[in-house]
């Protein structure tokens, strides 16, 4: 654990409301805690400000549910490690036993929150609102989109509607499923989207409205169990292109547990690899079959799988196909039942 469970008491707020629900909000960085010069969206230094400075930025939060911050980290996005996941995973776990605990938000750098959403999505053991939000412009912009972002997480956070419905994703005014979220962005403040799956519904003001749900397992549904791990399996990225070396993957199975290829297409690659893949089946080292392109899904493939012995991804992401191979990896390296995961989850 990167910090130890922390002390939550929600009633010692001078705003306390005991007509509201209670919502726990854990930062970790990004830009939405980014101080920088002023008015500027570029030059910014990200996770530089409290969670306590983000809280008293969001006018009328206190009408909404009663917060209660903890500050897992401060960090860009791009430093979020395995430990953080597990340290955030562990704090809801244990956090949501606690019956005056009424959701979760937790605010992240917009670079890898598809990644964090994804993973705690598959290993959290609550049904109790968890939700992911940032932002694009750090807090000292002009219109910073931080502030908007943090009430209608809190807000949706508080919202029954909420429970059960897995980890998700609120920015912009848009809520989307940690399964399926995507940045599609460099830098707009419209930066997130659900690949070809839409968004699950829209926030206006403090108000959800809901038109879709994912039908993929989650949360209290979900086989893994984190609670005695201390780190993850390492499964790492191979991205093929035109006269890509399949050396890499012999230099990838020197540091992993198993391996992601993000394809071209349908998750193609060259017969070079498709023979290396082959050699890696044989040395326990399971590979899985992504596609380099964002929308689409990549399904097992008589001319590929024929020697390949490759595990189709679905439709996920090579980011997210990562996630989930590690975590299967702490199950089994058995090529069926990690290729059934992958068409649960
Ligand atoms: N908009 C952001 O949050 C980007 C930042 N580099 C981060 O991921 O921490």
């Amino acid at each position: 654990m990167i910090i130890p469970v922390p002390e939550v008491n929600f009633t010692a707020s001078p705003f306390y409301n005991p007509s509201l629900k209670n919502v726990v909000i854990l930062a970790t960085g990004g830009t939405i805690a980014g101080s920088g010069e002023a008015h500027k969206t570029l030059n910014y230094e990200p996770g530089a400000l409290s969670i306590q400075d983000l809280l008293d930025s969001v006018p009328h939060l206190e009408h909404v549910a009663n917060c209660a911050g903890v500050q897992v980290s401060n960090l860009c996005s791009a430093d979020i490690t395995s430990e953080h996941w597990l340290t955030l995973a562990a704090l809801i776990n244990t956090l949501a036993l606690r019956e005056d605990v009424h959701g979760f938000v937790i605010t992240h750098g917009t670079d890898t929150l598809d990644e964090t959403s994804y993973f705690l999505n598959l290993v959290i053991k609550t049904d109790k609102p968890v939700i992911i939000t940032g932002s694009m412009r750090p807090a000292t912009a002009i219109s910073p989109d931080g502030p908007l972002n943090l009430y209608q997480s809190v807000a949706l956070a508080a919202n029954p509607e909420a429970s059960g419905q897995g980890v998700m994703v609120v920015f912009a005014e848009g809520i989307y499923s940690g399964r399926d979220v995507q940045k599609v962005n460099t830098f707009k403040a419209n930066a997130f989207d659900e690949r070809d799956f839409g968004c699950l519904g829209y926030m206006r003001d403090s108000e959800a409205f809901f038109y879709t749900r994912s039908l993929k397992k989650h949360t209290t549904a979900a086989q893994f169990d984190i609670s005695a791990l201390e780190q993850l399996p390492q499964v790492s990225v191979a991205y093929f292109h035109v006269d890509a070396d399949p050396g890499i993957l012999d230099y990838l199975a020197t540091l992993s547990k198993g391996i992601v290829i993000a394809g071209a297409g349908g998750g193609i690659y060259s017969k070079p690899w498709i023979d290396k893949v082959g050699e890696l089946k044989n040395n326990d080292i399971p590979v899985v079959r992504c596609s380099r392109i964002s929308s689409g899904i990549t399904l097992k493939d008589s001319y590929i799988d024929l020697s390949a012995n490759s595990i189709p991804c679905n439709s996920l992401v090579p980011q997210k196909a990562r996630i989930l191979l590690s975590l299967a990896l702490t199950q089994t390296t058995g090529y069926e039942e990690i290729a059934a995961m992958f068409n649960e989850y």
